[in-house]
């Protein structure tokens, strides 16, 4: 069997030109424009590289874009008091720190400072217990994109056996609470799993976020299941690959994300929506 490829890449300009839309028709309408506020700190080249490309998207969808480059020494509280004039500031429909953060800052102390309502990247224990108990309404971007990208190829999710592998806060966890939500069975596999191989040959649908090349041996995959790989890694010759051995799960599965062109581009285009939304729901 040769895999269908999912074009995450074409999937996510279609939702950027249909943003592009609904922000023209805001303006004719006299509304105001979705603003995004982008606070990079530190000067690590791979988060230049995503914050460039998120400021770029939003600019193009109309959006108005603040940035906010902070140096690596920054003070933790400098960076609260930021998110909380973020917070206070009415132009600004959703905040994005981009992740990871130095170490001498605490991560989930920062998360928790933006107010849910702007909470673009989903990751406020809000916005993940509002999609634990099956009522979302800002979802994590990375696996909201993936729900997008499984929904175009059609297949019916109610009652597929489904495995994730990786369980960070940021995908593996609001991945299995996504499936979950879609009827699957999930299985969430982790650094502790047992036996990991066999549960990836059982399952419909394999979902990888681990961030190491070739992780899951092409082989492992059930004939015909769908293949999701959120792994970017550059190898030393500046190839990037998946987390999945992909040119032989190509010849095995049904659909399969490529990398790059799959998972990254939806990630984006899921902050624009979730951008757009809390305008609507939340501060028009
Ligand atoms: N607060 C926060 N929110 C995030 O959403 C977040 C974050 N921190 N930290 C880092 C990760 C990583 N991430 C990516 C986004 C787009 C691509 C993407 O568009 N990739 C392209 C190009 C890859 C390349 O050329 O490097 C592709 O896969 O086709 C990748 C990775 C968002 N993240």
């Amino acid at each position: 069997m040769t895999a269908q490829i999912i074009d995450g890449k074409a999937i996510a300009q279609s939702i950027r030109k249909q943003l592009a839309a609904k922000v023209t028709a805001r303006k004719e309408a006299g509304q105001r424009v979705p603003g995004l506020a982008v606070i990079l700190v530190g000067a690590d080249p791979a988060s230049q590289v995503y914050v460039g490309s998120k400021r770029r998207a939003c600019e193009e969808v109309g959006f108005l874009s603040q940035s906010f480059d902070l140096p690596s020494d920054t003070a933790e509280e400098a960076l609260l008091t930021l998110i909380d004039e973020c917070n206070d500031d009415p132009s600004i429909d959703g905040i994005l720190v981009q992740l990871p953060l130095p170490k001498h800052i605490e991560e989930s102390k920062v998360i928790e400072r933006i107010r849910p309502d702007k909470d673009v990247d989903g990751f406020h224990p809000y916005n993940v217990g509002r999609l634990a108990q099956r009522i979302p309404v800002l979802r994590s971007c990375t696996p909201m994109g993936i729900m997008t990208l499984i929904k175009s190829t059609g297949i019916d999710t109610y009652g597929l056996d489904a495995v994730v592998v990786g369980a960070s806060n940021i995908v593996g966890r609001p991945m299995t609470l996504e499936l979950l939500l879609a009827g699957c069975t999930t299985t969430t596999c982790h650094r502790f799993t047992r036996d990991l191989e066999d549960k990836v040959r059982r399952a419909d649908l394999v979902i990888v976020a681990v961030g190491k090349p070739n992780f899951i041996p092409g082989d492992w995959i059930k004939p015909g299941a769908i293949v999701i790989d959120v792994g970017i890694n550059r190898l030393e010759n500046g190839t990037l690959v998946g987390d999945v051995q992909y040119d032989v799960a190509a010849n095995v599965a049904s659909h399969i994300t490529p990398v790059p062109g799959g998972v990254g581009p939806m990630t984006i285009a899921s902050l624009l929506e979730n951008t757009l939304y809390a305008a609507e729901n939340y501060h028009d």
